[in-house]
């Protein structure tokens, strides 16, 4: 397929997901399945044009005046794909499969219309409720974060310490651009890919059959290793889902000790038992029955709770996520996350760690959801999170916003990495 065949199948795509409100991942997956002829590098090519469609919908549909699947489609390969109106035409031209041509209106618009003239929303690529939010949490940086929020992100992943040092994935996987992270110790990162290549399908590796190595983004490896786990521990992962810092916290416990694995939805816990015998975790028990649970109050050295949240700290992989998102969705959200605190404290032994997480980067879900725990229950106190976090990580003591005693934050403009947030609370009672 030429470019044009492309475009017209990212249109069809995006047309699909608006009117059938359906996640990409499905629009995209039905699109390949009823076009068979499609090849592995159209079928990537269509992707990311869809995803930076969806990534950069207000900014394409900005150029435009309207945020239609064509305005946004075109719009995608101005933005992302180094093309201006005149050279998407010519490319397109003669091409019988290509979407009709730009209109002179359109080439007009998109000539004319100048992105740094547009408002601040609009450059951010974030819908309008979710500015003041954005605002509150990252000040005058607010627009960089939202644009770096808009961007294509790197795949990043973990070696499994228990099976494997960094060295040797690295040598694994020479050829894939894969290079040491920039923070995380164990981390590995092959950087955004351009146009439309594709990332290597890392979990094909024998490596990765052999438990070397996890994905998983560098943010949510730094907050498991922030949050303390250490080898001998008795840990409850209250939040486990897949498991995916369950994982890592198993790998920092050097499979001593007792890490629990609990989520109140067995379905997104079913794949933890794959991925434990995968990576060789000896200490992990999973358990799925909140009754079940009921011994390990006032035991645990280290409760973790990677809460349920709006998950606008991965806007970078869910674009769809980010429009689809409601105030009222982040409403539910802050109701879950205050009664898994109330709940879960009861876990921590006098002198342990409460240690909350999650992938947003809205304070009304991080820091404000920890003051208001705070005003319910004495006998928890902030750890020193500068302290922490400088010595975990000696020599990026730029790479987070660090408020005192207010929790770290990571966002992808300041730390390169997905929005995650984490608070740390010592048991003092
Ligand atoms: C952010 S995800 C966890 C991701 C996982 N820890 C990881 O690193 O891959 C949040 C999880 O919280 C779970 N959850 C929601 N409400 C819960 C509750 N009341 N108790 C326990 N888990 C809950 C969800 O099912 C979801 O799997």
């Amino acid at each position: 397929m030429r470019l044009g065949g492309r475009l017209a199948a990212a249109i069809e795509v995006l047309e699909d997901i608006g009117r059938r409100h359906r996640p990409v991942a499905d629009a995209l997956r039905d699109w390949g399945l009823s076009h068979r002829f499609a090849g592995g590098g159209d079928r990537a090519a269509i992707g990311n044009i869809v995803y930076d469609a969806l990534r950069r919908k207000r900014s394409a549909g900005w150029l435009f005046g309207e945020d239609t699947p064509r305005a946004i489609g075109f719009g995608a390969l101005l933005l992302e794909w180094g093309q201006t109106a005149q050279s998407l035409n010519d490319a397109l031209d003669g091409d019988k499969f290509a979407p009709p041509l730009l209109s002179t209106g359109e080439l007009k618009a998109a000539t004319e219309r100048r992105l740094d003239e547009a408002p601040e929303a609009v450059r951010a690529d974030v819908p309008d409720w979710c500015a003041p939010l954005l605002e509150q949490a990252y000040g005058d940086a607010w627009v960089e974060e939202g644009v770096a929020l808009a961007r294509r992100p790197p795949l990043d992943l973990r070696v499994n310490t228990l099976q494997a040092d960094r060295a040797k994935v690295l040598a694994e996987l020479q050829g894939t651009g894969a290079a040491p992270a920039a923070i995380a110790p164990h981390g590995i990162r092959i950087p955004p890919i351009d146009g439309d290549g594709r990332h290597p399908n890392v979990q094909a590796e024998p490596a990765f059959q052999k438990g070397w190595f996890e994905v998983q983004d560098e943010g949510s490896q730094l907050a498991a290793a922030l949050a303390g786990a250490e080898p001998g521990m008795q840990v409850l992962d209250y939040c486990a889902g897949a498991g995916g810092k369950t994982l890592a916290l198993s790998a920092e416990m050097g499979n001593t000790g007792q890490l629990f694995a609990h989520d109140a939805e067995k379905v997104r816990l079913a794949p933890i038992f794959e991925r434990i015998r995968r990576s060789h975790n000896r200490n992990v028990q999973v358990v799925s029955k909140p009754a079940e649970l009921a011994p390990l109050t006032n035991h645990m050295d280290l409760v973790l709770i990677d809460a349920p949240c709006t998950g606008s700290g991965t806007w970078r992989r869910r674009p769809d996520a980010k429009w689809r998102l409601t105030e009222r969705q982040l409403d539910a959200r802050k109701g879950e996350q205050q009664a898994i605190l109330d709940t879960a404290q009861a876990f921590v032994k006098p002198g342990g760690l409460l240690v909350y997480i999650t992938c947003s980067v809205f304070d009304a879900e991080n820091g404000e959801q920890v003051a208001a725990f705070r005003a319910r229950h004495d006998g928890f106190a902030p750890v020193d999170h500068r302290q922490l976090w400088d010595s975990r990580f000696p020599g990026h003591q730029g790479a987070a916003r660090i408020a005192g005693t207010g929790g770290i934050s990571l966002s992808p403009a300041l730390s390169g990495t997905d929005g995650f947030y984490l608070h740390a609370l010592r048991r003092t009672a």
